[in-house]
Parts: structure tokens; C-alpha cells; sequence
């Protein structure tokens, strides 16, 4: 199952229990058990969803909770809590740190992704101005180092690696020294995959990390290994003393809940998740982002963040105004296709909003979706300036007007009419950010703070609305999750 189902599947579950009148211990029975299978089946410890379930009943005690309690609030909140420690353990990771050089080591198992992934770590920080090199330590499978050396160049990064040598420890040595020589501050070692009944190149990957003293293990799993991930996360920690995890391939068809279990064995954040094979298709992760999208709640910050990535810098104020003026256009419209096209994964993006769940918009459709939106954008081409910024809705269903832009884009009015229709599903959407205050550069999340329960509640989906309790159970779940406002429950990054 892959975690949009997941997802799906759980909010269902308890969208099920709030239409029941009332909320008694045989309702909420049935709705744990139903997340509880749900995750089962995502390949999450039989344990683990074990104490999830114990914990949330202990926490819901219906007979404690007086008529007055909003019950449905109050298990949501409860079953969201517990998604979250699952993922969360208590302990943060070690993050590179400008001005000295950062050691940091790769390991995982054969076909894990790892190779991939240490360059993709390294341009993650190059961007953000470290200066990292990579060392290639796996002298076990012929045409690792090629590998390495491939990434490597396409991003630009300088690698160490030798054909001839066959002792990884020395390999690791001899690149470490050059490359702290050299002032790098950010010198990752990629080791031998490995089976996980292998002795010996679990012993192997020891003495490299004692050689390298690393200041972070990194344990890079696959998300599709399912059930086993717990036993495979705890081999690694026995032997290295793992301090993050990256999950990989969560773009396929990935039964994510191996990665609540690599937590759980490793005690140990996941720090990144990879998307793709691409360089850039790989997140950081934050847990209550991550869970709110699990769920179709959608992740506000993370999404004006992507938009403050792709948006030219000097559109984005402009845009912003005009979004919370409540002066939703067609021009606008085209703007925000280009740059969704330029976001990357579209379904990355459509998660991070309300409402829109990943399912909505699974990864094999991503084609279509992009192919539809250059369609709308073909049509909008051959719209006049005062049809692309006019702000009366009315004008765009002159029959007229929509004859000729069809004749000009090839298109049939009945296409042409889907596209308006789109225009107005996303006006009404964007008309409910009027008077959101604009968040200031490298504020990132302050829109998300700025969002009210009053702003919120007109963003939310109705029925997620009505399973919160309404607008007085956001506001007290803002509350109880120990923030006045929305960012709190989506994650805040600052
Ligand atoms: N779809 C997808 N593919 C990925 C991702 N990360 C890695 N891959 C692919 O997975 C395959 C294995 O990746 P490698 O980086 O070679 O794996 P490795 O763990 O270094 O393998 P060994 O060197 O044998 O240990 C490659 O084809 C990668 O392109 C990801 O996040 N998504």
C-alpha cells in the first residue's frame, strides 16, 4: 500500500467515526481498528501499532469525557499525536555545521539507494554554501565508484575513489586527509551495500567508521523493504552507531510504514526522504508536516516555501498582494501553471495544500496532469490582456469570447469551458486568503502563522472541518497543540 493510502485510509476512518451519532467505546473500537489494519498493512510493526492503539485509548477515556468534550477532536488529535511520536524519537539529528569540516557516513544495505543518496545530501548542502566533497569507501561492487563518480560530476562535486585499492578503510583514510587539506567542509564517505547476514562487511563498515570517526551515520533505507525494516535498521545500529535515516523511493509503489519501524529500531530521526532518482528529488522531512499530509490535511508552510522557491524573488511580493487582495485573475492562473511546472514533482506540490491529499494526485497521473495544464496554458495564450486581468467573473462567459479562443488555441469550447471552470474552483479557493497578512522574506512560515482559525476554516475541506468540530474546534485544537495558530499542527521550521 503506499502511503497516500495509508493516509486515505485513516482520515476515512475517522471521517466514518464522526458521522456516527454518537461516539461510544464500540465506535471507537471499530475506528482504531481500521487505522490499526491500515497500518498493518503499510508494514508497520505489529508492535508498534499495537502501543499506538493502547495509547490513544488511554488518552480518549470516553467515560471520563464529559457531553460537553468534543470527542471527534479529541481522538483526531490523539491518533495524530501518536502518528507523529511513532515518527519522532525524541532526539534530533546532528546538522552540518559552517566552519569546520563535517564528517559524515553512508550506510545501508545493497540497492538501498545509497550511492544516489549521498549526492544528493551533498547538492542539498551545496546549496545552502558547504563545500562538499565525496569519498567513495565501497570496494566491493565493481562499478560502484563509476557510479559515484557520475553523480558526482553531474553535480559538480569532487570525489575520491580508487580502482586498484581494495581496502575501504585506507580508500577512506586517503580521502578524508586530501579533502580536509583541501578545506572542505562537508566530506561524505559512501560504503560497501551490504546483505544484512554478511559478518564480515558488517565488521568492515565498523573499522571504516572507527578509522573515520564520523560525526553522523547515516542509515539509508528503502521504503519498499516493508516488515523487515525493523530487523535490518537494528543490524546497522548494532554494529555503527546510526544517528539519522534516510528513506528512499518513496515516489513508488512504497509501503512507507517501514520507515515508522526504521525509527523505532534505530532511535534515530529520518532526516530526508528521496523521491525520485533525480538530484533534487529528495526532501528533508519534518514530522507533523509529513503526517498532516499523510492525512489530506496539507502542509502550508512547506508549500509557501516551495512557492518562495520557484517564485521569481521579485514576483513574489507582487503575487502574494495580489492573493490576499482576493484578486484572483486568469493571468494569475497562468503564472502560478508556470510555475507549478517549474516545482518539480506535482504531486509533492498539490500535497503540501488543504485538501488536496497525494492521492488526489498520484504519481503515475503526474503526466496527464502536467499535459493538462500546458493545454490550459495553450488556451490562455490566446486570451487578450484585458481578458487575462479582468476581475469580473461574468466576463469570460461571453460564448463569444469563448468561440474565439477556442478557434485560437485548437481547442474545443467545451475544453475551454473546463479551463474556466478550473480558473473558478482555484478563485473561490484563493478569494478565502483575503487579508492574510504577507509573510516578509525568509519568513517563510509566517503566512502559515498569520493563518487564524477563521482563515483556516474556510480553506479546510467541510467535512474535515465538521470531523475537527468547526471553526471552535480548530481554534482549540490550535490551542491545544501549544500554538495560537495553524503552524504549529502543520510544523513550524523556525
Ligand atoms: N525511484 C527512486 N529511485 C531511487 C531513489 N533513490 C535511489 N534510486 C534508484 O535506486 C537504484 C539503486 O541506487 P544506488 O544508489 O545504486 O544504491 P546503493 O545502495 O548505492 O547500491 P550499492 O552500491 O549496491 O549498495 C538506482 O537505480 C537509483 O537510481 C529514489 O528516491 N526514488
Amino acid at each position: 500500500m503506499v502511503l497516500a493510502e495509508l493516509g486515505g485510509r485513516i482520515s476515512r476512518a475517522l471521517q466514518q467515526m464522526s458521522n456516527a451519532t454518537v461516539i461510544d467505546e464500540k465506535v471507537l473500537t471499530e475506528c482504531l481498528n481500521e487505522i490499526s489494519r491500515a497500518l498493518f498493512q503499510a508494514d508497520v510493526q505489529f508492535k508498534m501499532v499495537q502501543n499506538m492503539q493502547a495509547n490513544i485509548k488511554k488518552i480518549v477515556n470516553l467515560e471520563d469525557l464529559a457531553a460537553g468534550h468534543n470527542k471527534r477532536r479529541i481522538i483526531q488529535q490523539a491518533v495524530f499525536n501518536e502518528l507523529c511520536n511513532m515518527l519522532d524519537p525524541g532526539k534530533t539529528s546532528y546538522t552540518p555545521k559552517k566552519g569546520k569540516p563535517n564528517i559524515i557516513m553512508f550506510v545501508g544495505l545493497q540497492g538501498s539507494g545509497k550511492t544516489t543518496t549521498c549526492t544528493k545530501y551533498a547538492y542539498h548542502y551545496q546549496k545552502k554554501g558547504f563545500k562538499p566533497a565525496l569519498i567513495c569507501a565501497d570496494t566491493f561492487r565493481a562499478g560502484a565508484f563509476d557510479q559515484l563518480k557520475q553523480n558526482a560530476t553531474k553535480a559538480k562535486i569532487p570525489f575520491y575513489g580508487s580502482y586498484t585499492e581494495t581496502d575501504p578503510v585506507k580508500i577512506a583514510q586517503e580521502g578524508l586527509e586530501r579533502f580536509k587539506r583541501e578545506n572542505y567542509d562537508l566530506i561524505i564517505v559512501d560504503t560497501s551495500g551490504r546483505h544484512k547476514q554478511e559478518t564480515a562487511l558488517f565488521e568492515e563498515m565498523r573499522q571504516v567508521s572507527v578509522a573515520m570517526n564520523p560525526d553522523l551515520v547515516i542509515f539509508v533505507m528503502d521504503s519498499s523493504i516493508g516488515q523487515a525494516a525493523f530487523d535490518q535498521a537494528q543490524a546497522f545500529k548494532q554494529s555503527v552507531s546510526v544517528g539519522a535515516v534516510i528513506v528512499t523511493k518513496m515516489d513508488g509503489h512504497a509501503k512507507g510504514g517501514g520507515a515508522l519501524s526504521a525509527v523505532a529500531a534505530t532511535k534515530s530521526p529520518v532526516i530526508f526522504i528521496g523521491t525520485g532518482e533525480h538530484m533534487d528529488e529528495f526532501e528533508a522531512f519534518e514530522t507533523k508536516p509529513f503526517v498532516s499530509r499523510l492525512l489530506g490535511m496539507g502542509d502550508w508552510s512547506g508549500f509557501m516555501d516551495k512557492i518562495h522557491e520557484v517564485v521569481p524573488m521579485e514576483q513574489q511580493p507582487e503575487l502574494l498582494q495580489k492573493l490576499t487582495e482576493g484578486n484572483f485573475t486568469l493571468r494569475i492562473m497562468y503564472e502560478q501553471f508556470q510555475n507549478i511546472l517549474s516545482m518539480g514533482p506535482l504531486s509533492q506540490v498539490m500535497s503540501m495544500i488543504p485538501g488536496f491529499s497525494a492521492e488526489l494526485m498520484p504519481k503515475g497521473r503526474e503526466k496527464e496532469s502536467q499535459t493538462k495544464i500546458k493545454k490550459f496554458m495553450t488556451m490562455m495564450d490566446s486570451m487578450t490582456n484585458d481578458e487575462l486581468d479582468s476581475t469580473n467573473p461574468k466576463l469570460m462567459s461571453e460564448s463569444s469570447r469563448v468561440y474565439r479562443v477556442a478557434r485560437g488555441s485548437g481547442r474545443s469550447t467545451r475544453e475551454v469551458i473546463e479551463m474556466l471552470d478550473e480558473f473558478k474552483r482555484l478563485a473561490k479557493i484563493w478569494s478565502k486568503m483575503k487579508g492574510l497578512k504577507i509573510p516578509k522574506k525568509g519568513d517563510m512560515s509566517s503566512m502559515a502563522r498569520n493563518m487564524n482559525a477563521q482563515h483556516m476554516s474556510k480553506v479546510l475541506p467541510p467535512q474535515m472541518l465538521k470531523q475537527i468540530g468547526g471553526v471552535g474546534g480548530l481554534q482549540s485544537l490550535m490551542k491545544q497543540m501549544g500554538s495560537k495558530d495553524f503552524s504549529g499542527m502543520f510544523g513550524d521550521k523556525q
